[in-house]
C-alpha cells in the first residue's frame, strides 16, 4: 500500500513532467506568445482537485459515519505555509514558460536537469537531508548527464531566435531550476513543521491552495500585459486552429495539475530528493518525446546524458532496496497516527554520513 502510493506519485509526475513542456511549446511554437498566460495554465487547473478531495470526503462519510468529517483539515498555520509556497511556485512558473518560449524543450530539460543540485543543497540545508552513497552517486550521474547535454545547446539556437534572446531564455530557465530547487526542500520542511497530522488528504489541499496562489500571482501578470484580451485573437490566429488552441489550453491546465501532484505526493511518501532525482530521471524521457515529436535533433551527448540518467536512477534505487531490506524508519513528517491511513516508503536511509 505504501510503496503503491508512491509508485503512484511517479506514474501521475510522469505525466505531468513529460506532457507538461511539450504541450507548453506546441503553444508556443504555433503562435502563443503570452508568456504570462502560458505560466498560469501551470496551475490555473487547480479545481479539478476539489474532485478527488470531495470524493475522498464521501469516502470518508460512508466508511468512518461515526468520527466528524471535514472536506478541509487544513489549519491556519499550514494555510499560510502553502500560501507562501504558492506565491513562489507563481513566480517561478513565470520564469519557467519564458524559458519554454525562447528555448527548444530538449534544451529546457537538460537546465532544469540541473535542479536537482540545487534541491539536493537546500534539502541539505533546510530539512536537514541525509545522504548515502548511493543517492549521491545518483545526483553526481544525473549532473553530468546534464553536463554532457549542455556541451551541445550552442548549435539548437531556434532560427527566429536572436542571440540575446536565447541567452536571457537560458538564464531564466537556469534561475527556474534554482528556485524550484529551493521549493522543493520548502514543501518537506512545511509537511515537518505541519503541526497537524500529514495525509494524503491533506497533501491535496496543500496542493489546492498553492495553486490558488500561484494562479493569482500569473493572474495579476495577466492583467498587467492585457493577455485576457489578447486570448480571443490569439485563438483565432493560432496555427492550429481555434478549436486546437482551446483544446491545448485546456490540456495544459489538466497535464500540470498532474505535475504539481506527483511532485507533493512524492516528497509527502519519500523525500524532496527523491522528487527532484524522479524529475531528472524523466527529463530524457521529455528529450526524446520532443525528438518524435517536435523533429528536435537527437545527437550522441543526449544518448550518452540518457545512458548516465538511468544509471544514476538504478544506482538510487539498488541503494534503497538494500537499505529497506534492512528496515528503515518511515519520513518524520509520517511518524504521526496519520500514518496508518496514509503510509508511505521512506527513502532516507539510516546508513548516512
Ligand atoms: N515551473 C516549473 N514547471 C515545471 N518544471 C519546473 N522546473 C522548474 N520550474 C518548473
Amino acid at each position: 500500500m505504501r510503496k503503491a502510493l508512491l509508485l503512484i506519485n511517479c506514474f501521475v509526475l510522469s505525466i505531468g513532467h513529460c506532457g507538461g513542456p511539450l504541450i507548453m511549446r506546441l503553444y508556443f511554437i504555433h503562435g502563443g506568445k503570452r508568456v504570462w498566460f502560458s505560466s498560469w495554465l501551470e496551475t490555473g487547473g487547480w479545481p479539478i482537485i476539489l474532485v478527488p478531495i470531495a470524493s475522498a470526503y464521501f469516502h470518508r462519510s460512508r466508511t468512518q459515519p461515526s468520527s466528524e468529517n471535514k472536506l478541509f483539515f487544513m489549519k491556519p498555520r499550514l494555510f499560510i505555509a502553502a500560501a507562501v509556497i504558492g506565491t513562489l511556485t507563481g513566480l517561478d512558473d513565470y520564469i519557467y514558460a519564458y524559458g519554454v518560449a525562447r528555448l527548444p524543450v530538449s534544451t529546457v530539460a537538460l537546465i532544469i536537469a540541473s535542479q536537482l543540485v540545487f534541491t539536493a543543497v537546500f534539502a541539505f540545508v533546510l530539512v536537514k537531508q541525509k545522504f548515502t552513497s548511493y543517492s549521491i552517486n545518483a545526483v553526481f550521474l544525473l549532473t553530468i548527464g546534464a553536463g554532457v547535454l549542455a556541451l551541445n545547446t550552442s548549435s539548437d539556437r531556434p532560427e527566429k531566435e536572436s542571440k540575446s534572446e536565447y541567452i536571457s531564455g537560458f538564464l531564466m530557465t537556469v534561475g527556474a531550476a534554482a528556485l524550484y530547487g529551493f521549493i522543493l526542500p520548502l514543501v518537506e520542511l512545511t509537511y515537518k513543521k505541519a503541526k497537524q497530522e500529514m495525509s494524503y488528504a491533506l497533501v491535496m489541499e496543500i496542493q489546492m491552495v498553492m495553486c490558488l496562489f500561484a494562479t493569482g500571482f500569473s493572474t495579476v501578470g495577466m492583467v498587467v500585459n492585457n493577455d485576457f484580451k489578447a486570448i480571443p485573437r490569439e485563438a483565432r490566429e493560432f496555427e492550429l486552429g481555434e478549436t486546437k488552441y482551446y483544446v491545448v489550453v485546456v490540456m495544459s491546465a489538466i497535464i500540470w495539475q498532474c505535475f504539481y501532484l506527483g511532485v507533493i505526493g512524492i516528497i509527502f511518501c519519500s523525500s524532496s530528493l527523491v522528487s527532484g532525482i524522479v524529475i531528472a530521471v524523466l527529463l530524457p524521457v521529455t528529450e526524446i518525446l520532443a525528438v518524435i515529436f517536435y523533429k528536435e535533433s537527437f545527437h550522441a551527448e543526449k544518448g550518452v546524458a540518457l545512458a548516465l540518467s538511468l544509471w544514476g536512477f538504478l544506482s538510487y534505487f539498488y541503494g534503497e532496496i538494500k537499505q529497506s531490506k534492512k528496515g528503515n524508519p518511515p519520513p518524520p513528517h509520517l511518524l504521526q497516527s496519520e500514518m496508518a491511513s496514509s503510509p508511505c516508503p521512506n527513502p532516507n536511509s539510516p546508513q548516512t554520513f
